[in-house]
């Protein structure tokens, strides 16, 4: 048995449900179908709720805008006036019930959280209604399954935590009383009291992994816009082949650093079950996309994928003084945490003479305040001499469980960088020896994926 997703891309018109759907029926064994919101809604929604917080009234133009997105998809979809008809109503009542929310924070000129939790779960509920109404049309048996009613979570907005026995619990009750495939608004959850609630930004696969978890699926298979996770990002990377077969701690390296594809957390209690999750285009269905599994064993290259994260700052605490001084290092972490900063990549020179630790710019000001702040005596002293801020950066990590044990990885590495004029800031090696992360400029970055993957994967260049 089996548990699909559909992600943003799939399900972004008309055409593309429709081949969700061949997907999904094609495959009798189907017991659960989670799909996202159309591509780009989410996005819409919450400019649209900071529109209205801010009192601009254009909010409403990107709710017509995603009206009519939706009524062309109907008009496409149902063939039958009548079908078409009650669709239409059942997608302007959800419009209206989001525009009176927009309205009302237009009106207080305020967005919470939890507010936003609630905007931005509309997105799913009408994509879900669409595509739930069109199987059915089709004569498929299907019924739709809100989230919210089943996957409960604490009530930190934004990025909920889930309470898995209750939802568990929830799940398989729903399932077993149905027969058929349940179509599931991914990514949207509720908090015990009933308070809408989401799982983070692409939380849809999470929705699959809990979904499959629950069920106890036999494979998961995520459903996306590229045939599988690729060796690279191939928008930058156009020559990346497909993975075929990923190990989870791989699988969380390349999502941990950036491989848009796979989103962190996300498989975790399907490997916690044991369950297979694939990685398979919608739009070239019989592609066999890459498998992720435990104890799988990687492929025959030294590598496996590069990742990259763009947009990160590096702060650099440097002094003579903290060589040999307890408590320096725990001091400067802390500051990390109060700042809610959270540290991508950390490097320590051996000589104890620096601290670097890379961060996202947008966290990067605040925490050297907090730094400063914590450090005032150390820098009085001069045991700090300075604390330093580098903007416009970007971490790239080179991920492998063949890296292990085997010399002459990061020798390559760097020989390829070096070769084309790249200057590295900083370098970290995870202590599962599975990944190797530095930090470049920003400006360097097709340059230094492209000259990665033509060193380690020369075959995928013709
Ligand atoms: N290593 C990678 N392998 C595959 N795709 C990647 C990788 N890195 C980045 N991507 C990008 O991730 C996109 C798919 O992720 P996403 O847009 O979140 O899909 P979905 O809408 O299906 O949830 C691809 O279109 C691709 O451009
Ligand atoms: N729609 C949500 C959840 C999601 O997972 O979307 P996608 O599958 O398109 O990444 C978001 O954009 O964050």
């Amino acid at each position: 048995m089996k548990v699909m997703k559909f992600g943003g891309s799939s399900v972004r018109d008309a055409d593309h449900i429709r081949r969700a759907v061949d997907i999904f029926s094609a495959s009798p064994d189907t017991r659960a179908v989670i799909c996202s919101a159309m591509k780009g809604i989410t996005n819409d929604l919450i400019d649209g709720a900071n529109r209205a917080a801010a009192g601009d009234e254009s909010y409403r133009d990107l709710i017509s805008a995603i009206r009519i997105r939706k009524l062309e998809a109907i008009q496409e979809l149902f063939s039958d006036i009548r079908a078409a008809e009650e669709m239409k109503q059942a997608i302007e009542a959800e419009l209206e019930e989001l525009n009176n929310i927009c309205h009302g924070v237009f009106l207080v000129r305020e967005c919470s959280p939890r507010s936003l939790d609630l905007i931005m779960s509309f997105g799913e509920r009408m994509s879900n209604r669409i595509i739930a109404a069109y199987a059915a049309s089709r004569g498929e048996e299907v019924f739709f399954v809100d989230a919210r009613e089943l996957v409960l979570t604490d009530d930190s907005h934004g990025e909920a935590e889930v309470l898995f026995a209750e939802s568990y619990e929830r799940i398989r009750s729903r399932f077993h009383s149905r027969e058929g495939t349940g179509i599931v608004t991914g990514f949207i959850a509720s908090s015990p009291r009933g308070i809408t609630t989401t799982l983070g930004r692409n939380g849809s696969d999470y929705s699959a992994a809990i979904f499959g978890a629950a069920l106890s699926a036999d494979d998961i298979e995520i459903w996306t816009d590229v045939d599988g996770v690729l060796q690279a990002d191939p928008r930058v990377v156009p020559g990346a082949g497909v993975i075929r077969d990923l190990s989870v701690e791989e699988a969380m390296e390349l999502s941990y650093f950036g491989a848009e594809v796979l989103h962190p957390s996300t498989m975790i209690p399907a490997v916690e079950a044991g369950i297979p999750v694939w990685i398979k285009n919608t739009l070239n269905p019989d592609v066999r996309g890459t498998r992720i599994a435990r104890n799988v064993s990687s492929g025959p290259g030294l590598i496996t994928g590069i990742a990259s994260i763009p947009g990160v700052s590096l702060i650099n605490v440097i002094g003579g003084g903290m060589v040999g001084s307890k408590g320096t290092a725990m001091k400067v972490f802390s500051a990390f945490a109060r700042a809610g900063a959270n540290a991508i990549m950390i490097s320590q020179a051996s000589s104890e003479h620096s601290i670097c630790v890379v961060v996202r710019s947008s966290e990067a000001a605040r925490a050297v305040r907090y730094l400063r702040e914590a450090l005032e005596h150390e820098i009085r002293h001069k045991i700090i001499q300075e604390i330093q801020e580098i903007d416009g950066l970007e971490v790239v990590a080179v991920i492998g469980g063949n890296m292990r044990g085997k010399p002459g990885v990061s020798g390559q590495l760097f020989h390829a960088l070096g070769g084309k004029n790249i200057n590295v800031l900083a370098i970290a090696q995870g202590s599962s020896e599975m990944n190797i992360s530095f930090v470049i400029d920003e400006k360097d970055h097709s340059t230094c994926l492209n000259c990665i993957h033509t060193a380690f994967f020369p075959q995928s260049q013709e």
